[in-house]
């Protein structure tokens, strides 16, 4: 296909090294950019098709992963980042200037708290975990994408190894539900 679903699984997927250390997002500023230090790998690392995580230009899916919040600082142009959308369950911090999201908190009461979601295309470092899957893939369609493509989308996922889901993998909405079933008491 002539679309792009996103430059790190367009042309096969390279398997993450075991005990990676982590690395340095950067934004895509010339200069005087913001700088975010995670130690250790993400978690959970998926394509998203949904309208809201930051995709690079031209590309369907975001690739997005979770990092424990203790495990992430700010450690460059800290002034330069704003928040998106303060209503979304997830807080995406994105530069002012570049309009790169350098990492999203859950802020509120929600089954993720305590993990920051990013985007580990913003490092130079190799080796961070690949993408296990893929989300919200119909949410391309809200986008602009035509329905009648969305199968052959699914198919080249399922072809590079990721499943796709239209909304999270099996093991997330397992979570989000037993949150949920714990929260109201039926668990
Ligand atoms: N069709 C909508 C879906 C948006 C959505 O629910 N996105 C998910 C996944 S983001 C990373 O996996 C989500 O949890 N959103 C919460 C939030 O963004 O605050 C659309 O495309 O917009
Ligand atoms: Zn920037
Ligand atoms: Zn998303």
């Amino acid at each position: 296909m002539s679309v792009s679903l996103h430059p790190l699984i367009d042309n096969g997927i390279t398997k993450g090294r075991n005990n990676f250390p982590g690395g340095k997002l950067r934004c895509h500023c010339p200069s005087n950019k913001v700088e975010v230090t995670i130690t250790g790998d993400v978690l959970h690392n998926h394509a998203c098709g949904c309208s809201q995580c930051w995709k690079p230009a031209g590309s369907l899916f975001s690739i997005v992963g979770v990092v424990p919040v203790a495990n992430l600082k700010v450690t460059a142009n800290q002034g330069k980042l704003a928040v998106v959308d303060r209503k979304a369950a997830i807080q995406r911090y994105a530069c002012k200037q570049c309009g790169v999201h350098l990492f999203g908190r859950i802020e509120k009461d929600h089954a993720f708290k305590g993990l920051d979601f990013i985007h580990v295309e913003l490092s130079d470092e190799k080796g961070w975990q690949e993408p296990q899957f893929a989300a919200f893939v119909s949410s391309i369609i809200e986008q602009g994408f035509d329905p009648k493509g969305a199968d052959h989308v699914r198919w080249k996922l399922r072809s590079l190894g990721l499943e796709p889901y239209d909304v999270l993998s099996p093991a997330l909405m397992d979570a989000l539900s037993t949150f949920t079933g714990n929260r109201a008491g039926k668990l």
